[in-house]
């Protein structure tokens, strides 16, 4: 009976044992599926590009396409979100190449969302865009310089030469053409403080302007025909921000600026303002346009302004031009009063309230507690 019970009981953990490794099989089985599926999204996606990436952007035939010139153009082109939001309406705009275009308008209103659809990265839904190199390397054509740069882990050469990699650099760069390119930002003393073999972590040991200087250095190292500045000079100087448009340009690089800062404006040719709500302006810089020059020095003289009200004193000091496209935010803007802060204020006169009544019982003790006092003193009198 002992051995009968002995073995029985054997059998059952075993059985246990059994129920508990199903159990976690099944568990890790989940896992495995979720990573496969990725994976095979991946692939398939991979695929997808590198095999008809032409064919599918040059459909020339139906609504939404791309087409190539060396020129940026939007078409009637509508800026969606993944999850379905309208961004921009119908947006027809032209940046010829040599020209530079600033974008401004409140935050989340799509400006760098016009940039992901002009990348590819968000669907063309409807509209026709021109721009350099469609289906080719886009960083030899349209760099991409974003607010907070990609600091990968590696050598200060590899962050120079970035997105490329040593094996696929054409040009070697060299250790004099390194600080040439660190002069333009102001980070040759990089050069002392790290030795040129060392594997650093930039991300966490350089401050933010400096992440954002060593990301504007790569543009001079690419020498892109267009270059799509994203709020990349927000944690830098004003001089520097200035002295970098001024040798940007001086390449022969067409900017493609999105900023708050209304000093830009004097370093491009047309402001599209978009407004928020699907609306937008373009107005162009004429020779003979005084009202643009005027609104122009109105913006320059604005420094002290936050980010917010950058944008709306860019939008308002545009307001006067001709070329304009009706949106609710420059309706609103165009219909406030002006203050005028040199009015002198009316003056209030402040209040004054009647002496209130004391109370009956504070009156009566006010009154025992005060009386023989005055006695007292009366009688000190005789
Ligand atoms: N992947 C996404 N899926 C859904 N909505 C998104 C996605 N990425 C951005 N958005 C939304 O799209 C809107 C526009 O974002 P975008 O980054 O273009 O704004 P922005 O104008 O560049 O703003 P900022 O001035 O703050 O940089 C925002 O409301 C944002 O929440």
């Amino acid at each position: 009976m002992l051995s009968n019970l002995r073995y029985h009981t054997s059998v059952i953990i075993s059985l246990f044992q059994s129920l508990g490794t199903l159990s976690t099989s099944s568990r890790r089985l989940n896992r495995l599926s979720g990573y496969a599926d990725r994976i095979h999204e991946l692939i398939s996606i991979s695929r997808e590009l590198s095999n008809d990436d032409k064919s599918s952007l040059q459909r020339s035939g139906s609504k939404n396409y791309f087409s190539e010139a060396d020129y940026v153009e939007f078409s009637c082109v509508k800026v969606v979100t993944p999850s379905g939001n309208v961004l921009v309406q119908d947006l027809t705009l032209k940046v010829d190449s040599g020209s530079n275009l600033l974008i401004t308008g409140p935050n989340g209103s799509g400006k760098s969302s016009l940039f992901r659809v002009l990348g590819g990265l968000w669907p063309l839904v409807s509209g026709h865009i021109v721009k350099p190199g469609v289906g080719s390397d886009l960083n030899k054509e349209i760099f991409y310089v974003p607010q907070r740069p990609y600091t990968a882990v590696g050598t200060l050469r590899d962050q120079l030469i970035y997105p490329l990699t040593a094996d696929q650099e054409i040009e070697p760069l060299t250790h004099s053409g390194m600080v040439e390119l660190l002069k333009n930002v102001d980070l040759e003393y990089l050069l002392d403080r790290y030795p040129p073999t060392k594997e650093v972590n930039w991300g966490e040991e350089l401050s933010l302007g400096e992440q954002q200087r060593l990301g504007m250095a790569r543009l001079f190292y690419h020498k892109p025909k267009f270059a799509i500045l994203d709020e990349c000079t927000s944690a830098v100087t004003t001089d520097m921000e200035e002295r970098f448009c001024t040798k940007v340009q001086a390449m022969g690089t067409s900017c493609i600026t999105i900023s708050h800062r209304p000093a830009l404006v004097a370093f491009h040719d047309v402001v599209l303002s978009l407004d928020g709500e699907g609306g937008w302006r373009v107005n162009y810089k004429g020779k003979d346009s005084p009202a643009l020059t005027e609104a122009e020095s109105d913006i320059t003289g604005a420094f002290e302004t936050d980010r917010k009200n950058d944008a709306m004193v860019v939008q308002k000091a545009f307001s006067t031009s001709d070329k304009v496209e009706h949106s609710y935010i420059s309706e609103v803007i165009a219909a406030s009063p002006s203050v005028n802060h040199n009015l002198p204020l009316p003056i209030v006169p402040p209040l004054q309230g009647a002496p209130r009544v004391l109370p009956l019982r504070v009156a009566a003790m006010f009154k025992i507690l005060v009386s023989p006092f005055k006695i007292t003193c009366g009688n000190n009198k005789h």
